[in-house]
């Protein structure tokens, strides 16, 4: 059971953005959604989280359509952490994470509730913060605690759209190591748009690449993220390897230190690098 995109088409008015998107993500994988600045990642899952109405095309989680569930029902079912985070600002950091148990209780949250809520800000290692008002919170507190009132909302399918551009090193791999292990552990679906290729790579288990409204690639990281593709998308000129058994992407600079873009990259012939068939260490291209 899973989360399943089929045919998903959407428009703004009458510009189209997704045409007919199909892919799946199955429960325990932590998928990546990959490509270019607008080229419609952050409108398919709005899409998917029920944010945004396809012109046509499903949205079903373990077979049920999301667009038959209410409002409540979904918010059980998908959780969703916007790009531009709507921090409520009057709120303190532990009021925040407890409106992800909302659709859960009744009246008010239960012992149980509250677990869940203190669980989330100590995973986000908001603990310290928890007393503090959400609007004194830098960037990057705020999305974490945004992070962790999705975690806290407790669903079968987790949505984060660039949730780690705002965090700092540390946080970033943090975050995206308890998105992989929260997905594994619980069997859920995670989907993730984010624009750092090898952070992609080194924890998800799948990448979609969006492409022109449509899927141009989906598969495991190795599959997905080749030399051609990705110059073919993000017009840059990339080698790919293969290292301790993880994908990674680097620009190729010439002698001079330049790395080809855009047009001059329309020159150049076919892939010329594979995967390295030895695991390199670290720094033996450096
Ligand atoms: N509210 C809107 N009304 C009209 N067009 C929009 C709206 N939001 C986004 N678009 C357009 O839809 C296209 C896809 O935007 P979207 O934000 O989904 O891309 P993205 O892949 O998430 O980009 P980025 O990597 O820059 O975040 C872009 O051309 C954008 O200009």
């Amino acid at each position: 059971m899973s989360l399943s995109v089929t045919d998903l088409t959407f428009r703004y008015g009458r510009r189209q953005i997704l045409d007919e998107v199909t892919f799946d993500v199955a429960s325990g994988q932590f998928c990546a959604l990959l490509g270019p600045n607008g080229s419609g990642k952050s409108t398919l899952v709005k899409a998917i989280a029920g944010v945004h109405r396809p012109a046509s095309g499903t949205v079903t989680v373990d077979g049920t359509d999301t667009a038959t569930l209410g409002r409540r029902e979904h918010a059980r079912v998908v959780g969703y952490v916007p790009q531009h985070g709507d921090a409520p600002f009057d709120l303190t950091v532990r009021e925040a994470v407890v409106l992800g148990r909302t659709p859960h209780f009744g009246l008010a949250p239960t012992t149980q509730d509250w677990a869940m809520v203190e669980d989330a800000i100590e995973r986000m290692g908001l603990g310290d913060l928890a007393e503090r008002s959400m609007s004194e919170l830098s960037g990057g507190q705020a999305q974490r605690a945004l992070i962790a009132r999705a975690l806290a909302q407790d669903t079968r399918v987790l949505l984060l759209d660039e949730p780690t551009s705002a965090l700092d090193l540390r946080y970033q791999i943090e975050t995206l190591q308890l998105v992989r292990q929260i997905t594994r552990e619980q069997g859920i679906s995670a989907l993730i748009a984010i624009h750092d290729l090898n952070h992609a790579a080194r924890y998800c288990d799948q990448v979609v690449v969006l492409h022109g409204g449509h899927i141009l690639t989906d598969g495991t990281p190795q599959e997905a993220l080749d030399a051609p593709t990705l110059r073919d998308v993000y017009e840059v000129d990339v080698e790919v390897h293969l290292r301790e058994g993880v994908v990674e992407v680097r620009p190729r600079i010439d002698e001079h230190g330049y790395t080809l873009t855009g047009s001059q990259i329309g020159s150049l012939a076919d892939a010329h690098v594979a995967f390295d068939p030895a695991d390199e260490p670290v720094g033996a291209r450096r």
